[in-house]
Parts: C-alpha cells; structure tokens; sequence
C-alpha cells in the first residue's frame, strides 16, 4: 500500500530533539567561549596584579642590590605560574633584561606593565623606576581552560540530550507506538462481514482518556455505522431484489398471457405443447386437442364493432375455462378468434365429449352485452397425437378437422383421421375462403 520506507514517529521526535539540542549547544558553547575568554583575562590581569605586588619589593631591593641572581629567580618563579606565558624585567640603569617563557609576537602588549620602584629607604635618592616589569598571558594555558570548560558543558548537555530522548523514545513507545501499530493491525484485519469484532488495546486502566482513546472510541462509532449502512443496504438489495423478481414474474407472465382474454398465447402454446407432445411420446400417454374457431365472427365486427368483438372473445375464452374441469387441461388463444385446447392424458372420444359441451354451451346461452343479446356459435376440430408424430404434424390435423367442421355447415365437431371421422356427417362442400392450417397467428 505504501511505497515510501517506514519512519515512526518516535524517530523523528528524536532526530528533532537533537538537531535542536546540536543548534542550542552551538549557540551556548560560542557564548560560553567568548565569556570564558573575557573573563579568563580578566582574573588573569587581577592575578598578576596580585603577583607583582608580592614580587615588587623583591626585585627593587634586588635591583638596587644589583643582585642580578635575585631578579633572574623572581623572574623565573613569575615565570612559572602556570597562567604566565612570558615575564620580562629591564633595568633602567644597566639595561639589563632579565626574561622568562616563551616571547610573544611582537605585537602583543604586555597584560601588565609596572614600574619597579627603588626601595623605601632609598626613595628620596632616586626618584626614578629602577626597572619595569612586563607580563603576558599563556594564550595556551587560557584555551584549555576554555576547551575543558566547553568540553564539561558538551558533555553534561549531550548526557541530557540522550536522557530526554530516552524518555521520549520509550513514553512514544508505550503511549503511542504500540496502540497505534495495534489499531492498524485491527483495521487492515478488519472485513465487512467481521465489523461486529472489538478493538481492545493493551493498555493500563486510567481515569482519564487521551487522543488513542479517541481514535479507538472513532473506530467503534465507525463500525457500528458501518454495519447500520451494510444492514441498511442488504435489506435494500432484498426490497428491490423482490420487486426485481415481482416485474420479471409480471412480465414473464405478460409475455406468455394473451392480453384480451387472460387464456396463454401462441408463445406458451407452442412451448407448453412442445413439452407435452414431447412428454406423452416418451411415455406413450394420450394427448388430444380441440381447435375452436367461433362461426361468422367477422360479422359481429362488421355490425357491432371491434369493441363487441373483444367482448364476445372474452365471453368464449370464459365459458371455454369453466368446462375444462381438470387442472391438467389448458386453454390458448391461437390467433383471432380462434383457441386451441389441450386435453393431456385424454383421448379423441373425451375430448369429442368436451367439445360437444362446449358447442352446446355457446349455442344454447347467449352472449349479454350492454343492450344487445348475440348469439354465436363455434366449429371444432379434433386430434388425438399418434406415436412418433410431431407437434406440426399434430396440429395441422386438428386444424384440417376443423376446416372439416367449417366445411360442414360450421357449429359442429370434426375428428382427425378417417377411422375417427366415421363417427360424423362427412363434411360438406367447404367454404371458398376458409384458411388452412397456419403456424402463427393471423
Ligand atoms: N374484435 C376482434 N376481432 C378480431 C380479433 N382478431 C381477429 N379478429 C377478426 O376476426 C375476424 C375473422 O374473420 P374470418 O377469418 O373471416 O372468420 P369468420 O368471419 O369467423 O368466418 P369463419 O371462421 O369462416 O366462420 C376478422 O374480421 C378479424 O379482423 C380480435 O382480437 N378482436
């Protein structure tokens, strides 16, 4: 997920705490240096102030004395001190310079510069100094001072340094650290179907919260709503899921219902009969069907209107359901004012039977609509399936039977099959215009 190398915070908070702690100590040991130096020459000056006074009246006496041993000692004990970097004495009367340490460059004055005075016995005699007394600062003895005081500040501010990071460091650790690595692990492990699961960090009570706390307390408050949204979002799925199917069950039904008369189309007829057909050759059971075709319906068009139409097909497809008693028996609009009803496990004579009752049916009761009172009657035509014929096969006898009735004088019932055929009338001349059988609607 992420690319850049990993960096904790605990890190950074120290690498920042040093490079203050390197910029602070920079700044206070060039302050302490130059204050050091100022100072260092300071008690230096009052130090050899100090030295001379002590060491005057030695070398007056000794120089009045002309006792050049005596001023080279004090020379050279001055000379010593560890502070001193050069000590030079000159007589005035003699010239004689009497000289200890290393000399300094030749431009460095003096630290101190004194007269030497003749002796208080002698003073009134000789007004004059006898000699002057010049002393310079050892630059090497100051610097280490400096350096040794530099180098204690350094390391007492570094000894600190490295303590507050230490601290900074383990408080990050176990404040910080260590529950923010547990909250992510907890929420690169955390699945959509696992949001009921508890964040529970390692840590000791406490009677106050601080921002970790917060953060766990988000997340919780996150997977409630999160789980309030899923819930919310599958009981949607479910609601529009049901009203999906809902649609596609009314328009599966739409498609396979004829929409005038509520009896199944040419679309289901032919998938249903295909089945059927199927099913009763495979099993060799009896199937049979019984076209009807109302008679002179085009009349009723011509004088009644379209609308009167509609109702009279309406009417038959009714009165057509009521006599198929059997829930395995099914009725389908074939096309105009023609149905097909299929008759499983019934052979021709049964449904010779039902069509009788039903010609009866539509003959003998009349149609009511608004004012008028119509009376119509229906041709039939009947085929029982024979072995290994197909649906066409099937059909088109049906339909040639019921051409037969239509041929006949029409309100009658024809069988397919001559053997069958016997049981009526033989047909009369057909009627010019009468349709053979077809294979979809008209
Ligand atoms: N009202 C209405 N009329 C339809 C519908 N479908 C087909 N028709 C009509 O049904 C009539 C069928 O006419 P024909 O095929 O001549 O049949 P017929 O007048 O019944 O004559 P025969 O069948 O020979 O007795 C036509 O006038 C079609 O317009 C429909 O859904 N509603």
């Amino acid at each position: 997920m992420f690319h850049k190398r990993f960096r904790s915070i605990a890190t950074h908070l120290v690498s920042r705490i040093v490079l203050l702690a390197l910029i602070g100590m920079s700044l206070f040991v060039s302050l302490l240096a130059a204050w050091e130096y100022e100072s260092g020459k300071r008690s230096f000056k009052a130090d050899m102030e100090r030295h001379a006074d002590s060491s005057l009246l030695l070398l007056s006496s000794a120089l009045w004395d002309i006792d050049p041993a005596m001023v080279g000692k004090q020379v050279k004990w001055l000379g010593a001190l560890p502070q001193v970097g050069y000590v030079r004495v000159r007589a005035t009367t003699t010239g004689e310079l009497f000289e200890a340490g290393i000399p300094p460059a030749a431009d460095r004055p003096a630290v101190l510069k004194v007269d030497i005075p003749a002796p208080q016995a002698v003073k009134a005699a000789a007004s004059i100094p006898l000699g002057t007394l010049e002393i310079w600062e050892s630059r090497r003895y100051y610097f280490e001072q400096i350096r040794n005081s530099i180098l204690g500040v350094v390391l007492g501010y570094g000894l600190f340094t490295v303590m507050v990071c230490a601290v900074v460091m383990v408080v990050m650790r176990r404040q910080l650290q260590a529950p923010l690595r547990q909250i992510a692990g907890f929420a690169s492990d955390l699945k959509p179907n696992g949001l009921q699961q508890v964040l529970v960090l390692d840590r000791p009570q406490r009677d106050y919260v601080d921002e970790i706390d917060l953060v766990a307390r988000g997340f919780v408050q996150l997977q409630s709503d999160l789980q309030g949204h899923i819930a919310h979002l599958d009981r949607l799925v479910a609601e529009r899921t049901a009203q999906l199917e809902q649609v596609v069950e009314e328009v599966k039904s739409l498609s396979l219902t004829d929409a005038l008369t509520g009896c199944w189309n040419r679309r289901a007829l032919d998938e249903r009969l295909n089945v059927e057909v199927k099913r009763c050759l495979r099993y060799a059971r009896t199937l049979s069907v019984v076209f009807m075709d109302l008679d002179h319906f085009k009349r009723i068009n011509d004088e009644y209107g379209h609308a009167t139409g509609d109702a009279v097909l309406k009417e038959l497809a009714l009165r057509c359901q009521r006599e198929l008693k059997t829930q395995v028996d099914w009725l389908a609009r074939y096309g105009g004012e023609e149905f097909l009803i299929v008759l499983p496990e019934s052979e021709a004579a049964q449904a010779h039977q039902l069509a009788l009752r039903l010609g009866s049916v539509i003959r003998n009761q009349s149609i009511d609509i608004d004012n008028l009172s119509l009376h119509v009657t229906a041709s039939f035509g009947i085929a029982q399936l024979q072995e290994g014929e197909a649906m066409d096969s099937f059909l088109h006898r049906a339909d040639a039977a019921l051409y037969e009735a239509k041929a006949a004088g029409r309100d009658c019932v024809r069988f397919s099959g001559a053997h069958l055929r016997r049981q009526e009338k033989a047909p009369h001349k057909p009627e010019s215009g009468r349709r053979r059988f077809r294979k979809g609607p008209q």
